[in-house]
């Protein structure tokens, strides 16, 4: 339903989107993740005409021309008024959009149905991002793009919003374009996932298939050093982290032994030993090239 080809975007020298090309069905949910400034929420403004390309090519299966006809868009910032009623709002849209959709029915399908009379300011952070979400839906979008769906929500009001995009995408049969920092929640929603990076795309295909790829190979060894610590700098595996006594290292899941094996011969005396696959969080930092620090922040690599 999306077809993108070399779209390369420039603020003045600054070479903001490299060659971007992706390809997206009708019906898919996919995420694009990547650390803040690689270029999400200007894909997402690309791909929605808010800003203009300098080369490439954006190929939807509508027309163009009509294209705010056949797409939504939340995006980080809000635009509609916060001292306006949640019902104005509502009936607002449905006229910008000349939509048919009851607003009663679509405001107690997002339980906000008992607020329609407040102030969109007086919502909670949970309830203002249903409202954005519902607003999306006035239009039947073949695709809605969100920018950061659930970023400053707490864990359950999140959850609520997986629910309804999960509904909206298998009863609607819409398309999700989505961008989260958050790897739990693209686990959650995602078929399909695309790493960007500095403005490249550096890794894209099925969330399964990513981790089945990745997580069956690389375990991390963690030990607690009593003596011999200077010698843990010949040893032939990725150091990834040390803390006081405690080291953690990459190591190949045929590799065990050999990990082992070292220590005893090098006298190194260590205890408490944990050994742990990659979680999904760990793996994506990885293959798109991002490090951890030690708050488990997601910094650029
Ligand atoms: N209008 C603009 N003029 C100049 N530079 C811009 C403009 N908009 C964005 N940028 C720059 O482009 C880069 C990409 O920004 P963008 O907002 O797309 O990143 P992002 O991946 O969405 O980040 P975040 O996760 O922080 O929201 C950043 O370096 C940003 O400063």
């Amino acid at each position: 339903m999306l077809k993108v080809e070399k779209l390369n975007k420039y603020f003045g020298a600054f070479h903001v989107l490299k060659d971007i090309s992706l390809e997206i069905e009708q019906g898919e949910i996919v995420a694009l993740i990547g650390h803040n400034g690689a270029g999400k929420s200007t894909l997402i403004h690309c791909l929605t005409q808010v800003h203009g390309i300098d080369s490439g090519e954006i190929v939807y299966d509508f027309d163009r021309k009509k294209i705010y006809d056949h797409i939504s868009v939340q995006f980080q910032e809000n635009y509609y008024e916060d001292n306006g009623k949640v019902y104005d709002i509502c009936k607002l849209y449905k006229k910008l959009t000349k939509s048919k959709k009851n607003i009663d029915e679509v405001l107690s399908q997002f339980d906000l149905y008992e607020k329609r009379n407040l102030l969109v300011k007086h919502l909670s952070g949970g309830q203002k991002q249903r409202l954005s979400i519902l607003l999306t839906l006035f239009n039947s979008p073949k695709i809605i793009f969100f920018d950061e769906l659930t970023t400053g929500l707490d864990p359950v009001a999140r959850r609520e919003i997986w629910a309804m995009i999960r509904k909206i995408n298998k009863e609607e049969n819409v398309t999700i374009f989505l961008t989260s920092h958050f790897l739990d929640e693209v686990e959650f929603l995602a078929d399909r996932l695309f790493v960007i990076k500095h403005g490249e795309i550096v890794l894209e295909g099925r969330i399964k298939d990513l981790l089945d790829q990745y997580s069956k190979d690389d375990k991390w060894i963690e030990i607690e050093v009593t003596s011999g610590a200077d010698k843990l700098k010949f040893l032939p595996f990725e150091r990834v982290s040390e803390k006081g006594d405690v080291h953690r290292f990459k190591v190949e899941a045929d590799r065990e032994y050999a990990f082992f094996e070292f220590l005893v011969q090098n006298h190194i005396v260590f205890q408490n030993v944990k050994i742990k696959q990659m979680t999904l969080e760990e793996i994506f930092i990885q293959i798109g090239g991002y490090a951890m620090n030690d708050e488990g922040d997601i910094v650029n690599g």
